[in-house]
């Protein structure tokens, strides 16, 4: 199981300190969608220039042209593009073909799939590398989460790994590593507290015990 750190209320020169805080406790860092939308793909360069140990996942959550825009974030230095489950399969195949040929991955995001299970099997069919159930922050404000869609992906997906993403705090990250996905994904989990390094440090100790039990 590994640890993702999102960043995605924050410009390049915070990104960076807030990685170089927390960059032994993580294994990927994400260039979330309003970090991409304020600073470009500039940004994925700059963190995996000065972060190359990292995998860096540029969160573009691609809804067309799949091909193109996934090779532009692997000429940015992604190492992860996200493609948004909600699009058609065209779209998903372009990106699988390109990130092969970039040596990238494509990381699938279900935010609002409606029938979620059906669509996590024709995904999992597309050779995607990962599949990623999502409550965005407009459905966290309204007290939702994907810990139910968590097991639901887990029971139907049988090649791709498994993600989570959204709300995840250190007090419910217990109850998400039971189900065992192969990423968590947390943002204002850590960015949102005080001592950063601390609640990473804990969170990745919580990932490992359960990835060794
Ligand atoms: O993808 C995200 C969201 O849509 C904003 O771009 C976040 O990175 C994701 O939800 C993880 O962040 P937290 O919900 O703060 O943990």
């Amino acid at each position: 199981m590994e640890l993702q750190l999102a960043l995605d209320l924050v410009n390049i020169p915070q990104a960076k300190e807030v990685v170089k805080e927390v960059e032994g406790h993580i294994d990927i860092v994400e260039i979330g969608t309003p970090v991409v939308i304020n600073e470009g793909l500039r940004a994925v360069k700059e963190i995996k220039q000065a972060f190359p140990n990292l995998k860096v996942l540029a969160d573009l959550k691609i809804m067309d042209a799949g091909a193109y825009e996934v090779m532009k974030a692997s000429e940015a230095g992604a190492d992860i593009i996200t493609v948004l489950g909600a699009t058609d399969d065209a779209t998903i195949k372009g990106a699988v073909e390109e990130a092969k040929k970039q040596g990238t991955q494509i990381l699938v995001d279900m935010i609002n799939v409606k029938d979620l299970e059906q669509r996590a099997k024709e995904i999992d069919a597309l050779g995607v590398d990962y599949i990623c159930v999502h409550t965005g922050y407009d459905l966290q404000a309204a007290g939702e989460n994907s810990f139910q869609q968590l097991q639901t992906i887990k029971r139907v997906v049988k090649n791709a790994k498994t993600a989570i993403a959204g709300g995840i705090k250190l007090d419910t990250l217990p109850e998400v590593v039971e189900t065992q996905p192969d990423l968590v994904i947390v943002g204002g989990g850590i960015t949102g507290q005080q001592d950063k390094k601390a609640v990473a440090a804990k969170m990745e100790s919580l990932i490992k015990q359960e990835s060794l039990a």
